[in-house]
Order: structure tokens, then sequence, then C-alpha cells
């Protein structure tokens, strides 16, 4: 793929059900909790969705090509290996992340307390600052209280420019 376009977008999802047992990690950062996310990996649904949101972004598709879930290597993963894999496929397309928004949607527990931490562990895997990363937390208003989901926009910028 040639870098014709200055910017481009990207945008990602990602959930996973709750469940007692599991360690419930966001950005990197392990939020005290009764429930975390049951996955192959560490469930960790913000690095998965920015991750599938800057593979969008250079049309290079999603995480579960990258790292299936079958694939036994993967299981108890640390997503930031997903996300620095994703990373390396944005810069070898010949872009780079300019800012990413962020939306968590997680009825318990509150994460504002946590947001700066947050944003700052994403900040520093994707080689940004702080204040290029937004993060939002939504409650499903008691409609989907055991799951726990992530959506991104990502802004890519044409390396060089
Ligand atoms: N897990 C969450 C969910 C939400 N918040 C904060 O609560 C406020 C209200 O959220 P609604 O979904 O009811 O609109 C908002 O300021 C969120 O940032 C939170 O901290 N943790
Ligand atoms: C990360 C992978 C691989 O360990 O598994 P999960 O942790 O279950 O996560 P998911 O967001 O379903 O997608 C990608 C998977 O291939």
């Amino acid at each position: 793929m040639t870098a014709s376009l200055p910017f481009r977008v990207g945008y990602g999802e990602d959930a996973h059900r709750l469940s007692a047992g599991r360690l419930l990690v966001l950005g990197g950062v392990t939020v005290p909790a009764e429930r975390g996310a049951e996955a192959h990996s560490d469930g960790d649904v913000i690095l998965h969705t920015l991750a599938d949101a800057l593979l969008s972004g250079v049309a290079a598709g999603d995480i579960g090509q990258y790292f299936p879930d079958t694939d036994a290597a993967w299981k108890g993963l640390d997503s930031a290996h997903i996300l620095k894999r994703a990373l390396e496929v944005v810069r070898e397309r010949g872009y780079l992340p300019g800012n990413l928004a962020l939306v968590v949607t997680l009825d318990r527990p509150k994460l504002g307390p946590l947001r700066a931490d947050i944003a700052a562990n994403v900040a520093r895997l994707c080689g940004l600052n702080p204040a290029e990363v937004g993060l939002s937390f939504k409650t499903s208003e008691g409609l989907a209280p055991d799951h726990v989901q992530a959506r991104a926009t990502v802004l890519l910028v044409r390396a060089g420019d």
C-alpha cells in the first residue's frame, strides 16, 4: 500500500463477558473489580479495540488474523503485544497514530478515578502524549451488566509529513 492519503481514520470495537476469577485489565492497567473479562488473552478490551482500529485505518485486517484465539501460543497473552504488532503494521504502511478517541462501556466499577492512569499507559504504549488519548466511560444503564465493551476511533497521519 502506498501512503497516498495524508490522513486516514480507523475504527474498532471489542466486547468480553465479565466473569468471577478473572482480572479486569483496561489499557494495560489492572482495575480493582469483582469480575474480569473472559478471554483467550488477558481480555483487555481497550487494547484490542485500539489495535483493531489501527489495523482498520490501513485496511490491514483485524487482530484475530494476527493472533487467532485457536492458537495456544496466545493464551493469557499480554495485549500490549497485540497493540505493538498493530502499531508496527501501521508504521510499515507509512503512517503514525495522531490522536485516539476511546469509549468504554461498563456498569461497575466506576473507572473515572483511573482515567489519568489508563490514558497515560495507553499513550506510553502508542508513543503519544496523554493529551492525544481521549477516554470516555459509559454505563449501559443496566442493559448489559455482564459485559465490558470498548470502541475506538484513531486518526492516522502520514509519516514524514
Ligand atoms: N464504569 C464507568 C461508567 C461511567 N463512569 C462515569 O459516570 C458518568 C455517567 O455515566 P453514564 O453512562 O451514566 O452517562 C460519566 O461521567 C462517566 O465518566 C465511570 O466513571 N465509570
Ligand atoms: C486476542 C485473541 C487471541 O488471544 O483472543 P481474545 O483474548 O479472546 O480476544 P478477542 O477480542 O476475542 O480477539 C482476538 C483473539 O484472537
